[in-house]
């Protein structure tokens, strides 16, 4: 992704600048000295030359260009990013703490980390307060009382925010905890991949030695047997040594109908906390909770229009204010109702009853391997881009009642051949890969949520 955004960044810039009559001589001063320093989870760290502008140019930028400079990339990425900015003269200590992800300090939070999801910008509501609080308890006193916490609730829910939150918890408590976070998926690949190389004793290793795992959307394992098995094993071994394990799922253990039985007992043996959806009370202080963080000043009455339109996923519900704000920076025009409303008019269709189209399956694909989903519709042939591609065509063939001229047109007006070339392609690579097997997997449970 970083190279993807760096071969982009001229663009961005030259968008940024015609479009906010950005002068010569500010472009030179302080936009076209940033530099591209990671991205990692939707994040860009962005390094700022302070050697030649000073302190006093930090702040500046950060005032005068952050928020342009964000919406300019959306623009050309198709994607929000958040932006960290950081001083060229702290890039050293940087770089020697880059890739030691669990003996992070206060500053250098594991890549494996979104920085922003933490207790403090986690809102609470009736929907979510028990979870919370179950996770701040755990991050207060790890492995002792709650082993392991398995937090469950329906897609976008905050599930990941809490669980990052109790990772940055407790790093800052001890920075020296060895800390891991993974989704099942890529325990299961990893596992795949070890059991192919005869690297398993690597693998337990990684997995065994730890003091806190956390482990995101374990109902991607459910039937699937030696993942189960060797989850089981970690799991014991943890669990003797009184390391703590934080589970979540999008469904509670019972209902986790292929797992089995002696998994069910051990995760309903801790602590089960759920998410619900968030009331509306509760979307509307999300909504400014995120307008606070991204400095936005919005309308009351635009935050109540996608609060009241955007009850069950809180992604959605921040992805609508995001997509306000740039449309009102975009079209140079006053962010009021009847603009969030142009904006929303795809998003909000209340009571729709969800279809599987391939421009869902482009976004869950790309979202997936962290690509944009222009990406997918464009004409690049990198691998990068270009596999992804594919298994969308795979995807909308097998899951959609499109013709394959259908597909090619949807995907940017592609030869109906390409399609089923694309199609084979991933075909034939699954008999031979089973963790693309194991990834196409859990692409069709994300698509398609039993
Ligand atoms: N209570 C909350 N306060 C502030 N932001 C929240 C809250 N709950 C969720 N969010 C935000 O909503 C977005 C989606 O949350 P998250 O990724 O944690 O959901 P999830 O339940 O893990 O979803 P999935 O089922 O897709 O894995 C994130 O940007 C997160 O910061």
């Amino acid at each position: 992704m970083k190279s993807i955004i760096e071969e982009k960044w001229d663009e961005i810039l030259e968008y940024m600048v015609s479009e906010y009559g950005i002068t010569n001589v500010s472009y030179n001063t302080w936009l076209k000295p940033l530099k591209v320093y990671d991205v990692h989870d939707n994040v860009i760290t962005i390094v700022i030359n302070d050697e030649k502008i000073g302190h006093f140019g930090y702040e500046h930028i950060r005032n005068k260009y952050e928020l342009l400079l964000k919406v300019s990339i959306e623009e050309i990425m198709n994607e929000p990013f958040e932006l960290k900015f950081v001083l060229a003269s702290q890039l050293d200590s940087l770089d020697k703490n880059k890739g030691s992800s669990s003996s992070s300090n206060k500053k250098n939070i594991p890549t494996f980390l979104n920085p922003r999801y933490t207790f403090d910008t986690f809102v609470v509501g009736g929907n979510n307060e028990f979870a919370r609080a179950a996770a701040l308890a755990v991050a207060e006193n790890p492995g002792e009382i709650y082993n392991p916490l398995f937090i469950y609730g329906g897609v976008g829910l905050g599930k990941t925010h809490l669980m990052h939150s109790i990772a940055h918890f407790v790093l800052n408590q001890n920075p020296d905890t060895k800390v891991l976070y993974v989704t099942s998926e890529k325990f299961t690949n990893e596992l795949i991949d070890a059991i192919q190389k005869k690297t398993t004793a690597q693998f337990r290793e990684k997995y065994r030695n730890i003091d806190i795992l956390l482990i995101d959307d374990i109902q991607f394992i459910i039937g699937k047997e030696s993942t189960q098995e060797e989850f089981f094993h970690t799991f014991n071994t943890l669990h003797e040594a009184k390391k703590q394990i934080i589970i979540s799922s999008d469904r509670p253990p019972k209902e986790m109908l292929t797992l089995e039985d002696r998994l069910r007992s051990r995760f309903e043996h801790g602590l089960m906390a759920d998410i619900q959806s968030p009331d509306y009370e509760t979307r509307m202080a999300i909504l400014k909770k995120k307008e606070e963080l991204d400095g936005y000043s919005i309308n009351e009455e635009v935050l109540k229009y996608i609060a009241t339109n955007i009850k069950s996923n809180i992604r959605e519900l921040e992805g609508a204010l995001t997509k306000v704000v740039a449309f009102s920076r975009l079209k140079k025009r006053e962010l009021n109702l009847e603009l969030a409303k142009e904006a929303l008019q795809d998003i909000i269709s209340p009571n729709e009853k969800k279809i599987i189209t391939p421009e869902l399956i482009v976004d869950i694909v790309a979202e997936h391997y962290n690509i944009s989903s222009s990406d997918i519709y464009s004409k690049d042939r990198s691998r990068v881009v270009s596999y992804p591609r594919q298994i969308v065509m795979y995807l909308c063939r097998r899951l959609t009642d499109l013709s394959v001229t259908d597909i090619g047109k949807a995907l940017g007006n592609r030869d109906h051949s390409t399609i089923l070339h694309g199609y084979d392609k991933i075909e034939s690579d699954m008999k031979k890969d089973p963790s693309l097997h194991n990834t196409i997997d859990v692409l069709i449970k994300k698509i398609n949520p039993e």
